[in-house]
């Protein structure tokens, strides 16, 4: 977040008290978007955009660059106004009610801001202050969250020498001063190592479950993503192309008639390529040879079936009846990038 992005966590919050709803119990909508539209001009950024997000859920809101997710955020937040269409966010309607909205929701976009030249502790008594915590409560509160976000031990250095990890979660520390009850995270993990995006990932899993947080979490890394949250949207030109759990998507795909069988086998022979291809449904073989590794044999290789059905038991059988050797064979799992590429086949998406 830049540096006013970093005081409006605060900011936001200050003067006269909102009247707002209790929280919502578990499973309640906590964010309720009607045919949600924003235009630019002749350009619709957000097209009528249908969405439910429900109280502790996880969800990742996943598009490429310029699909409209930023813009969805800004209107869940108040800070731009709908073309047409709704938002509700905590009972309330950003447009009109942009201050108590606040209060609620957690904001860290992706180019976080911090006093560079103060410590991570000071940078989060600062943003307790403007959230109006008493001086006391305000300290305990910012070594509370540094502990909570795994920075007790940088608490007294310069956020200027932390790195990019430790400046994501100062971040998450610093949405969670108010203690809201949604938190909004653009590219959270924006340019950190792969060791640095899982212990992310993990704390946001974790805070979620234990505090019961419902998370926005926008992204164009899916493979990363796709690990904590509950549901995902895929979002590409302003609109809602795809919706539901990894598994959920993973089935439509299924659906749509095509499986992928993986075998590793030693022993590999053009006859054991051509029994397979003359099983019913299968559409394609094809055959590398794997580099030997401390893991695997030399001569050992891997085959990618493509079939119209399931043919896993017949292809082990396949493989032992022409005397290789069988190492392993699966069904191929979909994942979020299978699913992604899929829907978007043909399509510019990067
Ligand atoms: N203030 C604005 N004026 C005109 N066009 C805008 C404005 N803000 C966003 N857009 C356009 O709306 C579209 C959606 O942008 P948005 O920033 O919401 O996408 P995004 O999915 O968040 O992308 P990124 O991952 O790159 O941040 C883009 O084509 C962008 O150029």
């Amino acid at each position: 977040m830049n540096q006013s992005a970093h005081e409006a966590n605060g900011r936001l919050t200050a003067g006269r008290e909102p009247s707002v709803s209790p929280p919502a119990p578990p499973g309640q909508p906590v964010i309720e978007l009607k045919r949600l539209t924003k235009t630019y001009g002749d350009h619709t950024a957000v097209n009528a955009l249908d969405l439910t997000i429900r109280r502790g859920e996880i969800f990742g809101l996943l598009g490429p660059n310029g699909a409209g997710k930023t813009t969805t955020i800004l209107m869940m937040l108040g800070l731009t106004e709908p073309t047409s269409g709704s938002a509700r966010v905590c009972g309330l309607n950003p447009a009109r009610h942009a201050l108590q909205v606040k209060r609620l929701v957690g904001y860290m976009p992706d180019d976080i801001g911090f006093y560079e030249d103060r410590t991570g502790l000071d940078n989060l008594i600062f943003t307790a202050r403007l959230n109006r915590l008493p001086e006391r409560e305000a300290r305990d509160r910012a070594l509370q969250l540094l502990e909570l976000v795994g920075l007790s031990h940088a608490a007294g250095k310069k956020v200027g020498a932390y790195s990019r990890g430790m400046r994501q979660r100062l971040g998450i520390a610093d949405v969670l001063i108010k203690r809201p009850e949604v938190i909004i995270l653009d590219e959270p993990t924006l340019g950190i190592d792969p060791e640095g995006v899982r212990e992310l990932l993990q704390l946001i899993s974790d805070l979620s479950r234990k505090e019961g947080l419902t998370v926005l979490l926008s992204s164009h890394h899916l493979h990363q993503v796709q690990q904590i949250c509950d549901r995902v949207g895929l979002f590409v030109q302003g609109r809602l192309i795809a919706l539901g759990s990894v598994a959920e998507l993973a089935e439509q795909l299924d659906e749509t008639g095509t499986v992928t069988v993986l075998i590793e086998a030693s022993g590999w022979t053009d006859a054991l390529t051509e029994r397979l291809q003359a099983l019913e449904g299968v559409q394609s073989v094809s055959v590398d040879a794997k580099a030997s590794t401390e893991n695997t044999a030399a001569g050992e290789s891997v085959a990618t079936l493509v079939c119209s059905r399931d043919v896993t038991s017949e292809a082990a059988a396949a493989v032992i009846e022409c005397g290789a050797r069988l190492h392993a064979i699966s069904r191929r799992q979909y994942g979020l990038d299978d699913i992604y590429h899929r829907y978007f086949e043909g399509r510019e998406t990067r």
